[in-house]
């Protein structure tokens, strides 16, 4: 194990992906220095300079940590029998939130603690190094307020889902002026981000585009969770409101596709395309359009979508392998889209981004002089391995802010 305040230097690196456009992305027989949490240089092993302590990694791969922007880790309870009832032909529906809804609300704050540490470390183990999570299952005031207390603990970046769905103890228009209202006040401290559920059994395009609107008043990101089920308003709010990602995203028109290539056009920043693959297999969705959004020139990202109905899985590795044998995907446009992609979604692509604690950061996704040391070794030569191997494995390392946690 390493510190983070000693110089350290990784070589024997068979292929560095960098994600930075300097070097094309990739460096081969590489080497890498970090130090102070950051990375110090990236460049070929041949040239690397001396550091305190070396490491000899034997030609294996070196990549930035998988950076999940979607996930749902304030939870307690378990779906088992939906997921069967849903493998038996039954189809998913939003009102399967409420479940979970229940159990959270009668959960200890230490069970709630509990399993987001495990499922943390569950993701660690698998080299993600960089994990959004969502409120979602309180849905009362105080619910919401202890869901967003216990992601900050755990998270790298908040998010308030107040409006996941309307709880089955509320009338629609009542909630709604709670979510955007009292709700919102007591959380928006306490998250970067706001998001809603705009589907059929959740929020339609009206309320969708309340929480929008009172989001953006409160100064808060913007994300959404839409076109999952069927075709509708999602992606073109979310392009309309500037919000950072719109995730799922099975059903999608030609005018959605190019709504999200079109919003990068310019130079400015646009609304990222979050694919879920785990998801859209566990619920038996069309997968995401990865392939057709990315020759459009949209920003894509993959996420775990870690909840415990559509997706209980923190595995990125998974996600990415599913996108390259199913979506259409490349290794690298995979490997991209869940370390940079990721980070564009959340923008924390650059310096400067806060932690949930106000703290800046430096970058992350990226394996770049001045960027967060957050990377993982693969027990692989390439990245290729991760789809060529798929279900193995391979995470045999990882660093976080220059502290090795695996
Ligand atoms: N679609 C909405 N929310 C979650 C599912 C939550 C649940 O079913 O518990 C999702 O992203 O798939
Ligand atoms: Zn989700």
């Amino acid at each position: 194990m390493t510190g983070a305040q000693e110089s350290v230097l990784l070589d024997g690196i068979s292929e560095l992906t960098t994600n930075d456009e300097a070097n094309g992305g990739r460096v081969t027989d590489a080497a890498l220095v970090m130090e102070g949490g950051r990375i110090a240089w990236v460049g070929a092993a041949g040239n690397a300079p001396a550091a305190d302590q070396r490491i000899a990694l034997g030609d294996r791969a070196v990549l930035p940590g998988w950076v999940d922007s979607h996930t749902h880790m304030v939870f307690a309870g378990d779906r088992t029998a939906e997921f069967e009832a849903r493998m038996a032909g039954r189809p998913y529906s939003a009102g399967g939130i409420n479940v979970t809804v229940e159990a959270t609300r009668a959960a200890s704050d230490e069970d709630l603690e509990a399993n987001i540490t495990r499922l943390v470390a569950e993701a660690r183990r698998g080299g993600t190094t960089t994990i959004e999570t969502k409120t979602g299952y309180g849905l009362t005031v105080a619910d919401e307020v202890r869901a967003a207390h216990v992601a900050r603990r755990h998270a790298d970046a908040v998010t308030f889902l107040g409006a996941h769905v309307v709880p089955e103890d509320q009338d629609p228009a009542g909630y709604l002026e709670l979510v955007t209202g009292p709700m919102l006040d007591a959380v928006a401290p306490l998250a970067s981000a706001v998001d809603a559920f705009c589907e059929t059994g959740a929020f339609d395009e009206a309320a969708t585009r309340l929480v929008l609107e009172t989001a953006r008043e409160h100064g808060l990101a913007r994300r959404l969770h839409g076109n999952q089920l069927g075709h509708g308003p999602g992606v073109r709010l979310a392009v309309e409101y500037e919000a950072l990602s719109v995730d799922h995203l099975g059903f999608l028109t030609e005018h959605d596709v190019d709504a999200l290539a079109s919003s990068w056009a310019g130079g400015t920043r646009g609304t990222v395309a979050t694919v879920l693959p785990a998801c859209d297999l566990s619920t038996k969705m069309p997968l995401a359009p990865a392939r057709r959004l990315l020759d459009a020139g949209a920003v894509v990202a993959i996420a775990s979508n870690c909840n415990p109905g559509t997706s209980f899985t923190t595995s990125m590795a998974f996600c990415v392998a599913t996108a390259v044998l199913q979506m259409g995907m490349s290794v690298r446009e995979a490997v991209r889209a869940a370390t940079l992609g990721g980070a564009i979604a959340l923008g924390v692509h650059t310096d400067g981004w806060r932690d949930p604690h106000g703290v800046p950061q430096p970058a992350v996704g990226v394996l770049r002089a001045g960027a967060r040391a957050d990377l993982q070794v693969l027990d692989a030569p390439s990245v290729t391995h991760l789809a060529y191997r798929p279900a193995v494995p391979l995470t045999r390392a990882v660093w976080k802010a220059g502290v090795q946690e695996i």
